[in-house]
């Protein structure tokens, strides 16, 4: 379990996130949504120690997260960010091998566990085809399933997902979400995609302004006044008849058109 409470952060004069308190039960997929700035990788950068905390407490499993060992925090929590910058140039293999560092001694090398593990990521997140491509020469949207594959391959018990479908055609969004949503493990990620966020996420968290606006099951949270007070659209609510989930249909008055 992850509880954070009393957050705040500010950099410089600007308070971006202003006393976030939230709870999430191992084994929960927990989206974060909210317009843009409302401060989703604030706070995901605080969870993943990106950023240090400057107020309120983070506790994971019982322990204040910035106290957690470095070593055993990468066990623990993997991340896919929005800007992983890479400076040197690997192959995608050699990225995806870097998700099993945590796991091992200094100078240890690779064992035959390591390579399964490396090459059954990268079969899941259908980047084994690119295995000897150079990282830097991928598209925005096979980087991305590298990335994910490198985050698998860390085999945490935490994953934590900034934007993960930014990027990606609509077969390997699917494919991703389907991918994490299957993982025994807890998973955060900030969505813009609502309707994904519905289909997949137990709990939904809106931030508005560095704030909770609502949080609960997609059912309860996805209203008409919620998506007019936060993201100021206008939508139909029904339920996607294929998966009984929450589906909305966006529209501004200016695409109604008076016979
Ligand atoms: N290093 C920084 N210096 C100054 N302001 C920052 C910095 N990082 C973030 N901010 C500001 O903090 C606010 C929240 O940013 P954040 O990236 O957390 O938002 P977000 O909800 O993830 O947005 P988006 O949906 O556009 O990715 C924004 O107003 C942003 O401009």
């Amino acid at each position: 379990m992850i509880t954070i409470q009393n957050v705040i952060y500010t950099i410089g004069e600007h308070r971006i996130l202003q006393d976030m308190n939230f709870t999430v039960q191992e084994g929960h997929f927990v989206g974060i949504i909210g317009p843009n700035g409302c401060g989703k990788s604030t706070m995901l950068k605080l969870l993943y120690r990106y950023f240090q905390l400057q107020q309120g407490t983070i506790v994971l499993h019982e322990q204040d997260l910035m106290q957690v060992p470095q070593k055993i925090f990468a066990k623990q929590v993997a991340v896919v960010s929005q800007d992983s910058p890479v400076l040197f140039d690997f192959s995608v293999k050699e990225m995806v091998y870097m998700g099993r560092t945590p796991h091992k001694k200094w100078l240890e090398s690779d064992t035959a566990s390591d390579e399964e593990i490396v090459l059954t990521c990268m079969q899941r997140t259908n980047i084994a085809h690119l295995a000897e491509r150079s990282f830097g020469q991928l598209s925005g949207g096979e980087k991305k399933r590298v990335l994910l594959a490198r985050a698998l391959a860390q085999q945490a018990q935490i994953l934590i997902l900034d934007e993960p479908t930014n990027h990606l055609d609509i077969e390997h969004q699917f494919q991703l979400m389907d991918l994490v949503a299957d993982l025994p493990i807890t998973i955060i990620a900030a969505l813009h995609d609502l309707n994904l966020a519905a289909s997949y996420c137990d709990e939904l968290i809106v931030m508005q302004k560095g704030e909770i606006y609502a949080m609960g099951r997609s059912e309860d949270v996805l209203t008409q006044q919620m998506l007019m007070d936060v993201f100021h659209i206008q939508a139909d609510i029904s339920r996607n008849p294929f998966t009984n989930k929450p589906h909305l249909l966006f529209y501004s008055n200016a695409q109604i058109k008076t016979p």
